[in-house]
C-alpha cells in the first residue's frame, strides 16, 4: 500500500506525458520492449497509463470507503443512542437499506445523475454506509450490557462521550477491517462501473475505465488487460492486509494471530535453577518461564513436579502466575504468549515440541472456573461429553455414550441418561461443574488440571466438587494439579502445596506443615495469616500493599516491598528455592538468619484447618 501510495504522488508526474502521447502508428499493439502492456486505440502506452491512473483511482476508493465509514458510523451511532422508538424505527431502516443491493444502488445513482468520478464516488459510498451503520448498531448492542456500560450509564455519562469513550473504542476492531472490506469491495464497484462506462468520463480515466477500453479486444490483444488488471488485484490486497494490520494494532490480542508472534514449538531454555524434578515424576517442569513478545516474563524459572497419583494444589494471588504455569503444561496458552523451559513433559510425552493431539487431549483432562462458560452453549450435553471420546478414543456413539452417562453417574449427576439430551443451561451451576469433571476424565487422563474449579460455586456446592476431585484421584490414581487462590480450598484435598508469587515458586511444602501453620516463606506466612477462621476469632492481617507487574519486578525478591522481614540483601539478589530439612522448599534469605521468634511476622497460629472453608 505504501508503494502504491508512493506511485499516486508520482505517477502523474512521470508519466503523464508518456500516458497522453499519441500514436497513431503503433495502435492496439501487443506486449513489447516498448510498450510492457501494449498500447490502446489511440496508441498510448497503457502500462503508463495504468500508472498514472493510480492518484485517481485511489483517490476515488478511499473518498467512497470514507464516504461509507463516516456516514454509516455516525448513522448506526445515532441510532445507537436514540431513545427506543426511534431506534427501532433506524434499525428496521438500516435493515431495508442493507437488502438493497449496494451495486444497483450505485448503478441507479449514476445513471440518474449524470456519470462522473464524483457521482461514482458518492454512489457507492452511500450504497457501503448501511453496512457500517449495521455493524456498529449490533456490535454496540453486543457491549451494551458489559458491567462497565452499565457502571457509565449509572453515573449518568452523556449518549455522545459513551460512545466516544465506551462504545467506539471497545467495537473498533472490528469497524477497522470493515474498512480495510470496504475499501477493496468499493475499489472493485468504481472499477465495475468505469468498465461499464458510468465512472470517470474522457479524458480522465482510471484503472476500471482503461481495463474497460481494452477488454473488447482481449481475444485479439490480451496485453493491455493485464497492467489495470494487475493494479486492481494488487491495491485491494493492500487493502485487506492494512485492515488486518489496523485491527491488531488496535487489539493487542490479535497481534499474536499471525506470522511471527504464533509461538508453536517450546523453545529449549535456561538451565534450571535451583532444584529439579525427580525422573520418576508423571509431570517435570523444570526453569518454566512464559513470556510476552516484548519479553517480559510473566512466569519466571518455575520448575514443578507431580508424582502419579498426587493432588498438588498451586496457590497465590490473583497475577501470580498459576493458570499460565499450568496452561503450558496443557499446552494451551493464550497466543503470543511464548514458553521456555529446559525440560516439561508428562510421562514420556515432551511437550516442547509439537505433540500428537490425540495424547494431548486424552492424557490431560481440564476443569475450568465457570461451569457456566465450559460447555458450549448450543449443544446438548450428550454430544459435548462424547466428542473427545469419538474424535481421539476411536469410540463408537453408543459406546461413547454409555461410558458418558456412566462417568457422570460417579460425578453424582442426578439423572444422568436425562442429562446428555439436556443444554447446559438446563443444569445448576454445581450440577454443570461435576458434568464437566466428568468430561474431563472421560478420556481416564493422567492429569487433571483443575483451575480455580470451586470459585465460582456456593460454599456447599464448593466442598462436594473438591470431594469429587479427590474420589477421581482415588479412584483412578489421576493426578490433580489444583489451582485456587484459596488456601484453605488447598489444605482440603491436596498432598503439597506449590506458593506462587509473581510469576515465581516461592515455597513448597507437605500440606500438613501449612495446615499446622509452619510455613516458612513471610508470603506464605502473610497469606495464611490473612485467611478468615469460621470457628475462631481471629483478627486478619492484610498484606500491605499489592504484587508488582511483571514488567516491574525488582532485581531482588519480589515479595521484598512488602516483607517486614525484608533487609537490604532481599533488594539486591533474588532468592533461590532452598531445600527444607522438615520437607519442601523455600525461597527467602531469612531462612538463613538468625531471628528472634518476635521479629517474625504472625504467623497463622491457627492456620487453616481441613474443613474450615466448608
Ligand atoms: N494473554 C495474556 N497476555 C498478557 N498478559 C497475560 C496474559 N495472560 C495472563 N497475563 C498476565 O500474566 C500474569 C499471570 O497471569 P495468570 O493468569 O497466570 O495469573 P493467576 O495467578 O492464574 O491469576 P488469577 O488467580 O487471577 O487467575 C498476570 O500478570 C496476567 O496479567
Amino acid at each position: 500500500m505504501a508503494a502504491l501510495l508512493v506511485l499516486a504522488v508520482i505517477g502523474p508526474m512521470v508519466w503523464g506525458d508518456a500516458a497522453d502521447r499519441l500514436n497513431p502508428q503503433a495502435t492496439h499493439q501487443s506486449a513489447s520492449a516498448e510498450h510492457l502492456s501494449g498500447t490502446d486505440a489511440l496508441g498510448r502506452d497503457v502500462l503508463a497509463r495504468t500508472l498514472a491512473a493510480t492518484r485517481l483511482t485511489l483517490l476515488m476508493a478511499f473518498g467512497a470507503t470514507a464516504i461509507a465509514a463516516v456516514g454509516g458510523i455516525l448513522f448506526g451511532a445515532a441510532v445507537w443512542v436514540s431513545g427506543p422508538r426511534v431506534r427501532e424505527l433506524g434499525l428496521r431502516l438500516i435493515d431495508v437499506l442493507v437488502s438493497y443491493p449496494a451495486v444497483i444502488f450505485a448503478l441507479t445513482v449514476t445513471a440518474v445523475l449524470s456519470p462522473s468520478a464524483t457521482t461514482c464516488v458518492v454512489a457507492i459510498g452511500l450504497a457501503s454506509c448501511p453496512a457500517f451503520a449495521r455493524l456498529t448498531t449490533n456490535l454496540a448492542a453486543g457491549i451494551a450490557n458489559r458491567d462497565f456500560v452499565s457502571t457509565a450509564r449509572l453515573l449518568g455519562v452523556a449518549p455522545g462521550r459513551m460512545l466516544r469513550r465506551h462504545i467506539l473504542p471497545n467495537i473498533a476492531e472490528p469497524l477497522l477491517v470493515l474498512v480495510s472490506v470496504a475499501f477493496t469491495v468499493s475499489l472493485k464497484a468504481l472499477s465495475g462501473l468505469s468498465v461499464l462506462g458510468m465512472g470517470t468520463q474522457p479524458p480522465k480515466y482510471d484503472w476500471g475505465s482503461l481495463l474497460g477500453k481494452s477488454l473488447p479486444d482481449i481475444y485479439v490483444n490480451a496485453a493491455p488487460v493485464v497492467a489495470p488488471s494487475i493494479a486492481i488485484i494488487v491495491a485491494g490486497l493492500a487493502g485487506g492486509l492494512i485492515g488486518d494490520g489496523l485491527a491488531a494494532a488496535v487489539h493487542p490480542d490479535a497481534r499474536g494471530r499471525g506470522g511471527k508472534a504464533r509461538i508453536k514449538a517450546v523453545l529449549a531454555a535456561t538451565e534450571p535453577a535451583g532444584r529439579t524434578a525427580p525422573d520418576d515424576a508423571l509431570v517435570a517442569v523444570d526453569g518454566l518461564s512464559v513470556s510476552l513478545p516484548d519479553g517480559t516474563r510473566l512466569v519466571e524459572d518455575v520448575s514443578l513436579h507431580l508424582r502419579a497419583g498426587e493432588v498438588v494444589g498451586v496457590v497465590g494471588e490473583s497475577g501470580s502466575g498459576k493458570s499460565l504455569t499450568a496452561m503450558a503444561v496443557a499446552k494451551l496458552l493464550p497466543e503470543g504468549l511464548r514458553p521456555d523451559a529446559a525440560r516439561l513433559r508428562l510421562g514420556d510425552l515432551d511437550l516442547r515440541g509439537e505433540v500428537d493431539p490425540k495424547r494431548l487431549a486424552t492424557e490431560i483432562g481440564i476443569v475450568y472456573q465457570d461451569p457456566s462458560a465450559s460447555f458450549n452453549p448450543t449443544l446438548k450435553l450428550g454430544s459435548q461429553l462424547t466428542e473427545t471420546l469419538r474424535v481421539h478414543g476411536d469410540t463408537g456413539r453408543a459406546e461413547a455414550s454409555a461410558q458418558a452417562v456412566e462417568q457422570l453417574r460417579l460425578a453424582h449427576v442426578t439423572l444422568p441418561e436425562q442429562r446428555m439430551k439436556q443444554h447446559p443451561h438446563e443444569l445448576s451451576g454445581g450440577m454443570r461443574q461435576r458434568a464437566m469433571i466428568a468430561s474431563a476424565l472421560l478420556t481416564k487422563p493422567r492429569l487433571l488440571i483443575a483451575d480455580e474449579p470451586t470459585t465460582a460455586l456456593d460454599v456447599t456446592v464448593q466442598a462436594e466438587v473438591l470431594k469429587l476431585l479427590r474420589e477421581a484421584n482415588e479412584r483412578d490414581g489421576t493426578a490433580v494439579l489444583l489451582i485456587s487462590h484459596d488456601i484453605g480450598v488447598v489444605t482440603q484435598i491436596c498432598d503439597r502445596v506449590l506458593v506462587m508469587y509473581s510469576g515465581r515458586l516461592v515455597e513448597e511444602l507437605p500440606v500438613e506443615r501449612l495446615r499446622a501453620g509452619e510455613a516458612r516463606h513471610p508470603y506464605t506466612r502473610a497469606l495464611l495469616a490473612a485467611t478468615p477462621e469460621v470457628d475462631e476469632d481471629k483478627p486478619l492481617a492484610p498484606i500491605p500493599g499489592r504484587p508488582p507487574q511483571p514488567a516491574d519486578r525488582p532485581a531482588g525478591c519480589a515479595f521484598a516491598p512488602r516483607c517486614e522481614l525484608a533487609r537490604a540483601e532481599c533488594e539486591e539478589h533474588r532468592p533461590v528455592l532452598q531445600p527444607m530439612e522438615s520437607g519442601g522448599a523455600a525461597a527467602c534469605f531469612a531462612l538463613d538468619w538468625d531471628l528472634t521468634p518476635e521479629s517474625v511476622p504472625a504467623a497463622a497460629d491457627s492456620a487453616a484447618s481441613e474443613g474450615s472453608t466448608a
